[in-house]
């Protein structure tokens, strides 16, 4: 492992103190970026596997992750991939030989929950294949965004297996029953256009411009208060994980504790006062 890496793993934020580093990055896997108006960048970087998820690439985006979620200048994260593939899926070669045994005792696959754990909203950005695995990382994602070539799947079928990295779960609840079991048994997949009329993408783009998109949508979402976004995100997140009553429970918490924050004061003085809002992420 080269030093930069070794840092970068040991110190998450010491690289991303840079204002960009694109050809620094110091991923395998992954290229990384920080990019204006405060938006973390990642592009899947296996073009020879359509980016399919090995183990490797998983370490370096969840390290990339750790480092923008600690980085005080990123507000908002964007994930994508190639314009022909975001994933093709979990990485079918690495895991052909292994045994049940094995599976069970490390809980395969369970690290990639991971991915949801991170406080700063993160864009998916789909051009391409989003399949099995692929599509499972896309959901986790907090805003999901599709070029016109997207192709959602989970194909997992048709390899004598079944999704593993939630996408009986999200894909369920993100588009329903009966279409999220169509695409379970028979594999077959769903395009752009059809993803953003069931709710499973919120727009879908020209393939060449889907990137700019997504990061302008980033910069949006970058520069408002920080803690304001972050609970914001987690009181969304808690309508998709929990029941109602929980979910209005929670929700009106972490309402009440907006006003624990000179932001949130800061905002309403700044309507008020017909003047922009100036954060203090605080
Ligand atoms: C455990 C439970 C959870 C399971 C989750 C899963 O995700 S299961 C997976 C669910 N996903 C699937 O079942 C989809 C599997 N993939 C496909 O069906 C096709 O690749 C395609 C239709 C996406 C594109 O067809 P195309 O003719 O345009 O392209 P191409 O086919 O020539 O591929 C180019 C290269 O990429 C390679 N590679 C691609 N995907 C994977 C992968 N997942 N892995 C490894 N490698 C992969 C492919 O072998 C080839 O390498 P080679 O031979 O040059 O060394």
């Amino acid at each position: 492992m080269n030093i930069l890496k070794q840092l970068a793993l040991k110190r998450p934020s010491t690289l991303f103190t840079l204002r960009s580093f694109t050809s620094a990055s110091t991923y395998e896997n992954i290229l990384t970026d920080k990019k204006e108006g405060g938006v973390g960048f990642i592009q899947l970087n296996r073009p020879k596997a359509l980016n399919a998820l090995c183990d490797g690439l998983y370490k370096d985006l969840h390290s990339a992750l750790q480092s923008f979620d600690a980085d005080p200048e990123i507000g908002a994260i964007v994930i994508t991939g190639s314009e022909k593939a975001f994933a093709a899926g979990a990485d079918i070669k690495e895991m052909k030989d292994k045994e049940y045994p094995q599976t069970y005792l490390i809980d395969m696959l369970s690290w990639w929950e991971n991915v949801g754990k991170t406080r700063k909203p993160i864009i998916g950005a789909v051009n391409g294949y989003a399949l099995g695995g692929g599509c499972e990382l896309a959901m986790m994602c907090d805003i999901l965004i599709a070029g016109k070539n997207a192709k959602f799947g989970q194909p997992e079928i048709n390899l004598g297996t079944i999704p593993g990295m939630g996408g009986s779960q999200r894909l369920t609840r993100a588009i329903g029953k009966s279409r999220a079991m169509e695409m379970i048994l028979t594999g077959e997949m769903m395009d752009a256009e059809e993803a953003a009329s069931r709710g499973l993408v919120s727009r879908v783009h020209p393939t060449e411009s889907l990137v700019e998109e997504a990061l302008k949508m980033g910069r949006k979402i970058a520069a408002q208060s920080r803690p304001i976004t972050i609970m914001a995100k987690d009181v969304v997140n808690q309508a998709f994980e929990t029941g109602l009553q929980d979910g209005l429970k929670f929700e009106r918490r972490v309402f009440h504790s907006t006003f624990a924050t000179n932001d949130r004061r800061e905002g309403m003085a700044a309507f008020a006062e017909k003047r922009k809002a100036n954060w203090t992420q605080n």
